[in-house]
């Protein structure tokens, strides 16, 4: 760690005064940092009491060039920077991220108490590389790749001497380095816990991009002592699949003794007295254990082994001709997704029913809405009803509308009913198969002659609008059974696209990935590698609507700040389940009665855990109460509990 000395006494005095006549000062009047930063700029040819360089800002396709190529950067940075500015806030100070060519890309603060050029000089697409503003923290942090404080006149050039900055460099799990974390302000500002503040930002943005980088791989966290494990301190190591080392951060470098450029060659079974082999094969088989190992040095130190995952399914590229519509937006890389949206989309504007069939909570609604976003009605609101939500007695007139008192609680002046409603626009019916045989018939006619007559009587009304309709039941069957016309099924099906359950798809990363974004935009969230892996294997009885339940309470319990979810965001119904030893990772044949029973005695112990209260299982489960009821069968004990929940 490198301290700037005070300045307040005579030496740096005397120092600045040598160096405004051109002159080198003696060594150990300044620190030695800055003495070396100094002597730097006196032979790029600087002058300490002309202005800077550069003095302007880049051109703004530069500025927005480097800000897209250092769009990762900025996103894990960025909750970083909004916490270190929460912790000097009302100090007169701003938080700076520049990048490895010290051109600034992110400033937060409040910056009244700089004169406007000054404002210009610590705004986005300022340089303060030193050879372009002299000795500076920023500048000085990536030329030395240490922390750095300078203070007023340490600054080369006497125009920065009003300021004081304290900067960190932040480096990539590669050795190489990303930017430069700082803190600066007017020199009155000037506070001795700001070094120890940036540096622990810089470790916090190095974690994140190391998380981001590595998620897949293998992954090892060491420190000497094992309460260090899983702490801002721990040494992070990525591993490829024959065990060489391709990511670590400078404290793994430091406890290993390794140097950047081993990065990439260094293989661990010559860096741990242990073979990659043995111990990835020991962590598969005590998940979460921690290890007492000895390093090439006989350094003792304790070390958790993440096992990798294998690559996430890559979305073919784009067709050029492709549009980025609504449908689009829900291909996340499984096939037969993907299958369905494409016929959606040939569908769109044409006047042929669609009918969504897909276990509760696949995203039916949603394919319904992104089929009407992308089409031709999409100015109006597409008009949603929920036949399985309705009371049996109040359907028909919600549907159908009514004449004035037609019936005894009745709106006075009557109601128009939904289907007039989607009048040039989408009607979707959910749960279509729900609908009593009576008002089958009364859509049948509605579907054919395209007019509503309300209840009660009144003039019939001419409707236009697409039509979508969704069932979990399969409708044939239903057809079959007797419990759903035959002719309103034809009419309904113009095509039939079945969606996928959650536990069939070949997406479930890039799916939490998305789904995390929506929840926290730009946050950069992302799942513990063990974390993902046991909720790829889970069966997902709730399909989305479950998986979207979990990661909206795993995000909620985050400390501000944190980014990577682990077990202990988790509800603990869902741990208990997915930690429970005899669950077997379902495939195959076999893997489908392991499934059902694996989310059967999920619902059941939901179910008991809430005290047989099925709203609140039904919330914790993020399954409807009705598709809990289906679930259960109606085999309940008294008290609530389930004794057998049936397909
Ligand atoms: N592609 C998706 N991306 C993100 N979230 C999704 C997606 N599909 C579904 N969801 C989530 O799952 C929830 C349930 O989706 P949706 O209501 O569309 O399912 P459904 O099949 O219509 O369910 P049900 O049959 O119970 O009505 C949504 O509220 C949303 O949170």
């Amino acid at each position: 760690m490198t301290y700037a000395s005070n300045p307040g006494q005579s030496p740096v005095r005397h120092a600045r005064r040598m160096l405004d006549r051109g002159q080198m000062p003696p060594p150990g009047l300044v620190n030695a940092t800055v003495s070396r930063s100094w002597e730097r700029c006196l032979k790029a040819g600087l002058e300490p009491l002309a202005g800077p360089a550069t003095p302007e800002p880049v051109s703004p396709p530069r500025l927005e060039q480097t800000l897209e190529q250092r769009r990762e950067l900025l996103r894990q940075a960025r909750p970083v920077i909004e916490y270190l500015f929460s912790q000097v806030s009302g100090s007169g100070s701003m938080v700076i991220l520049a990048d490895d060519q010290g051109l600034l890309i992110e400033a937060l603060g409040d910056p009244e108490f700089l004169k406007r050029a000054e404002r210009v000089a610590l705004q986005p697409g300022a340089s303060w590389h030193e050879q372009d503003r002299g000795t500076n923290a920023i500048g000085t942090a990536l030329a030395e790749r240490v922390p750095v404080a300078v203070h007023g006149s340490e600054h080369f050039l006497d125009c920065n001497r009003f300021l004081t900055c304290t900067a960190a460099p932040v480096m990539g799990s590669d050795g190489k380095l990303l930017g430069v974390i700082d803190i600066s302000g007017h020199h009155g500002a000037r506070h001795p816990h700001t070094l120890g503040l940036v540096q622990t930002a810089s470790y916090m943005i190095e974690s994140r991009m190391f998380e981001l980088r590595h998620q897949r791989a293998a992954r090892l966290r060491l420190h000497p002592q094992a309460e260090g494990i899983g702490t801002l301190a721990e040494g992070l190591v990525a591993l490829d699949e024959d065990g060489r080392i391709v990511g670590a951060n400078r404290t793994a470098l430091s406890l290993l003794a390794l140097a950047d450029a081993e990065i990439g060659r260094a293989g661990i079974d010559g860096v741990l007295a242990l073979a990659s082999g043995g111990l990835l094969q020991r962590t598969r088989e005590r998940p979460g254990a921690v290890l007492d190992v000895k390093t090439r040095c006989g350094r003792r130190l304790f070390l958790k082994a993440e096992p990798g995952r294998s690559p996430a399914p890559v979305a073919p590229p784009r067709r050029a001709a492709e549009v980025r519509d609504a449908l689009a937006e829900l291909d996340t890389g499984d096939e037969r997704m993907r299958q369905c949206l494409e016929r959606a989309r040939k569908m769109v504007g044409k006047p042929i029913p669609i009918l969504l069939h897909g276990e509760s909570g696949v995203g039916k609604e949603m394919v319904a809405a992104a089929i009407h976003a992308s089409g031709p009605r999409r100015q109006r609101a597409m008009v949603a009803i929920n036949c399985a939500a309705l009371p049996e007695h109040l359907i028909e007139a919600e549907l159908f509308g009514y004449a004035p008192g037609a019936f005894t609680g009745a709106r006075r002046e009557g109601s128009a009913g939904r289907i007039r409603e989607a009048h040039g626009s989408t009607l979707f019916l959910d749960e279509i198969g729900d609908m009593p045989l009576p008002l089958q018939s009364r859509l049948l006619r509605v579907l054919q002659e395209r007019q509503v007559v309300p209840l009660g009587g009144g003039k019939p009304a001419t409707v236009d609008f697409a039509l979508i309709a969704a069932s979990h039941r399969p409708l044939k069957l239903e057809v079959e059974r007797g419990r759903f016309r035959a002719d309103l099924y034809y009419r309904l099906n113009g095509i039939t696209l079945t969606l996928p359950p959650l536990r069939a798809r070949s997406d479930f990363p890039v799916l939490v990935t998305s789904l995390l974004e929506r929840f926290e935009p730009g946050a950069g969230l992302m799942l513990e590698p063990a974390v993902l892996a046991a909720l790829g294997d889970y069966p997902w009885p709730g399909n989305l609507r479950e998986l979207a339940n979990v990661l909206r309470f795993a995000s909620a319990l985050r400390d501000p700040g944190e980014t990577v979810i682990g077990w202990h965001h988790l509800p603990e119904e869902l741990v208990d389940e997915l930690q429970r030893p005899e669950r077997a990772r379902p495939n195959d044949a076999e893997g489908v009665l392991s499934l059902r029973a694996a989310s059967d005695s999920l619902i059941e112990r939901t179910v008991r855990t809430s005290g047989g209260n099925l709203s609140e299982a039904a919330r914790r489960l993020g399954i409807s109460r009705t598709t809990l009821y289906r679930r259960m069968g109606g085999n309940r004990h008294q008290s609530g509990t389930v004794s057998r929940c049936v397909p």
